[in-house]
C-alpha cells in the first residue's frame, strides 16, 4: 500500500471529485459516515461524545460526524475552537448550518470557555488534519493540552491535531495523545515514525474510496507491507523437492557469553524452512550449539571464546549471516576483513558485526554489494551519524543504501526497509511484546535462511520482517506481551508462515 504525502492526500481529495464525480461535500459526508461507523462498532449510545471541531475541513468531518452520531441516538457535544476572525473552510460552514437545533456548536475562544467533561466522555479530535500548517499555540496549544490532561479516550480524526502527515514534529510541540487515530484510506508517514508515531495511539484505516485511478497511478517511494503483497512473494515449496533445493545457510557469531544468540538465529533459520544449515562458534560452543540445535552443522573457530577465522569454504554456503553475539574483540574485526576479502555468497550482517562495520569505515567500503544490514536505531545510527528527526534518518537511510548498494532493515515499531534504488518498505506487523532481548537474533536467522533458498535480497527483507512480526502477534494472542521471549518468535513461524499463505 503506498502512503501518501499532504499534498498528494489533497490531490487524490481533488482527483475523486472530478472524476467520479462527487461534491466535496458529499466526500466529506462519505469520511464522516465511515468515521461514525467506526465508533458506533465500538460505543454504544450511552457514551458521551464530546467533538471538538478546527475551522477546517478536519472541522468539518467532525460537525458531519456530530450531526451523524446525534441522529443514531447517541449523546453530542460540540465545541468549536476559533481564533477570532480565522476563516472557515466552505464545507465545515455548511455543515455547521446542518447541525440540528437541538445540537448547538459552542464556541471556545479562550482556555476558560473549556467546560468540564462528564466522566467517561469519549473526546473526538477533530481539529486539525492534513492541513496542519503550522505549530498549534494559542487557545489550540491550549485546548489540546487541557484534553491530554483529562486521561481518558481520545479518538483523532485523520490525524491527531498537532501532528503533521509528513513532516518532523519541532520540540516542544503541542500534540493530541490519541488513544486511537481514524485515518482516511491510508496511513500517514508519520504514523510509522518513533517520534511521531507515539501520539497516534492505535492507528485505524477506513476506505473513503477516493478514485482507484488516482492511488493506483501515483508515485511515492513509501510503502507499507500489506498481506496480499506479502503473499505473492511467498514461494510454495515443490512437492519433488529435498533438502539441497531450499540452500545451505552459514551463520557465524555467538561469543562466550552469547551464545544464546546464535543458538536463537540458527532456530529461526530452521523454522524459516532453509534446506541446510551450518553454524560456526567458538570451541566453547561446540557442544552447546550441537544439543542445542542437533538440526544444524557446526564448524569451529580456532579460538575458544570468539570468531577469529572463517574455516570454511564460503561456496559451499548459498548465504552467510554474521553478527549475532559475535562480539568486537581486534581479531574478530581482522577476521571480518579478510572475510570480506573472500568471494562470498550474499550476506546478512546484524548486531556486533554491524559495529564492527560501523566503527571501522575501510571495512564498511569493501562490503559486498547487495548485502542486508539488520540495524536498530543505536546501531544505525553508529553507522551514518545521528539524525536530526525522523525524517532526517530517512534521508540518511536512502544515502546509505545508495552509496553502499546495500538493503538496510531499519529496525523498530514499524521497521523500514531502505533499498539502493531509494524506496521504504515500512512492515505492519509486530508489537511492544517484542521488545526483549534475542528478538533481532530471530530475525537475522530468518533473513540468511530465505535468501540462502533464493529470495532476491528485497524479497527476503519484505517477507522477512513480515513473518517474524507476524509470528510476535500470534505469539502474544496466545501468551501476552510481557511474556513474549525471542525463542517464542521461532515457535510461532511456522503458524505465520501459515497465516501469509491464506493471505
Ligand atoms: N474533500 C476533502 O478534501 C476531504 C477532506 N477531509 C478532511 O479534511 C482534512 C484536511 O482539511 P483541510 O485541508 O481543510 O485542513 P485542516 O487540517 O482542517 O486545517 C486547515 C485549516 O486550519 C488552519 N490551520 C492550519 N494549521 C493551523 C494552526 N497551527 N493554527 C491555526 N490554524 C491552523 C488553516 O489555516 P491557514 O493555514 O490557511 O492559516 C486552515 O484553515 C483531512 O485531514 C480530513 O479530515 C475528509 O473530509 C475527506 C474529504
Ligand atoms: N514495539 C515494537 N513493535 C514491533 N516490533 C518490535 C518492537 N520492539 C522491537 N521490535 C522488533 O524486535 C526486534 C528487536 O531487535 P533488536 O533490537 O536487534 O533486539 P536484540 O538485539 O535483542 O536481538 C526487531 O526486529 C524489531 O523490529
Ligand atoms: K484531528
Amino acid at each position: 500500500m503506498k502512503i501518501l504525502s499532504a499534498a498528494q492526500t489533497r490531490k487524490a481529495d481533488a482527483y475523486t471529485i472530478q472524476h467520479e464525480p462527487i461534491s466535496s461535500l458529499d466526500l466529506m459526508e462519505r469520511a464522516a459516515s465511515a468515521l461514525v461507523d467506526w465508533l458506533t462498532q465500538r460505543f454504544s449510545p450511552e457514551v458521551p461524545f464530546a467533538i471538538f471541531c478546527g475551522p477546517g475541513n478536519n472541522g468539518g468531518d467532525g460537525l458531519a460526524a456530530a450531526r451523524l452520531l446525534h441522529n443514531r441516538g447517541y449523546n453530542v457535544q460540540v465545541f468549536l475552537v476559533e481564533e477570532p476572525d480565522q476563516t472557515k473552510s466552505d464545507d465545515f460552514t455548511q455543515n455547521l448550518h446542518r447541525l440540528p437545533q437541538e445540537l448547538p456548536a459552542q464556541s471556545i475562544q479562550s482556555i476558560e470557555d473549556f467546560s468540564e467533561l462528564s466522566p467517561g466522555t469519549v473526546v473526538l479530535d477533530a481539529l486539525f488534519g492534513s492541513g496542519l500548517s503550522r505549530p498549534l499555540r494559542g487557545v489550540y496549544a491550549q485546548v489540546v493540552e487541557k484534553m491530554n490532561q483529562l486521561g481518558g479516550t481520545i479518538i483523532s480524526v485523520d490525524v491527531p491535531s498537532g501532528l503533521f502527515a509528513d513532516e518532523a514534529l519541532l520540540q516542544d510541540s503541542t500534540v493530541v495523545q490519541a488513544t486511537h487515530t481514524v485515518t482516511f484510506e491510508q496511513p500517514k508517514l508519520s504514523f510509522l515514525l518513533p517520534s511521531s508515531g507515539a501520539y497516534v495511539g492505535e492507528w485505524h484505516a477506513v476506505s473513503i474510496a477516493l478514485h482507484p485511478e488516482y492511488l493506483q497511478n501515483v508515485a511515492s517511494p513509501y510503502q507499507l507491507l500489506t498481506p496480499a503483497f506479502i503473499k505473492s512473494i511467498l514461494k510454495p515449496r515443490k512437492k519433488y523437492a529435498h533438502k539441497g533445493t531450499y540452500g545451505h545457510a552459514l551463520l557465524i557469531g555467538g561469543s562466550y557469553g552469547k551464545l544464546g544468540a546464535l543458538i536463537l538465529s540458527a532456530q529461526a533459520a530452521l523454522r524459516a524452512g532453509v534446506g541446510l544449515l551450518t553454524v560456526q562458534v567458538p570451541q566453547i560452543g561446540y557442544s552447546i550449539v550441537q544439543t542445542a540445535v542437533p538440526e544444524a552443522m557446526a564448524l569451529t573457530d580456532l579460538h575458544d571464546l570468539h570468531f577469529t577465522r572463517f574455516t570454511g569454504q564460503p561456496d559451499a554456503y548459498d548465504c552467510l549471516g554474521i553478527g549475532p553475539g559475535l562480539g568486537q574483540a581486534e581479531d574478530t574485526r581482522l577476521a571480518l576483513e579478510a572475510l570480506f576479502r573472500l568471494h562470498l555468497p550474499p550476506l546478512v550482517l546484524d548486531a556486533d558485526a554491524l559495529n564492527l562495520v560501523a566503527a571501522d569505515r575501510t571495512l564498511l567500503r569493501t562490503l559486498p554489494e547487495g548485502s542486508i544490514l539488520t540495524p536498530h536505531l543505536k546501531e544505525f545510527e553508529r553507522l551514518t551519524g545521528p539524525a536530526t528527526d525522523d525524517f532526517h534518518r530517512l534521508q540518511l537511510l536512502q544515502s546509505f543504501c545508495q552509496e553502499h548498494k546495500c538493503y538496510v532493515v531499519l529496525k523498530g515499531a514499524h521497521s523500514c526497509v531502505g533499498t539502493p534504488t531509494g524506496e521504504y518498505y515500512f512492515n505492519s506487523t509486530g508489537n511492544p511484546g517484542m521488545a526483549t532481548g534475542g528478538s533481532g537474533d530471530v530475525l537475522t536467522g530468518i533473513l540468511t535462511s530465505l535468501r540462502a533458498q533464493g529470495y532476491s535480497a528485497l524479497e527476503t527483507c519484505l517477507l522477512g520482517i513480515y513473518v517474524h512480526g507476524l509470528a510476535g502477534d500470534l505469539a502474544a494472542q496466545e501468551m501476552g506481551q510481557a511474556s513474549l521471549i525471542a525463542s517464542d518468535l521461532s515457535a510461532f513461524l511456522g503458524k505465520a508462515f501459515l497465516a501469509v499463505e491464506k493471505g
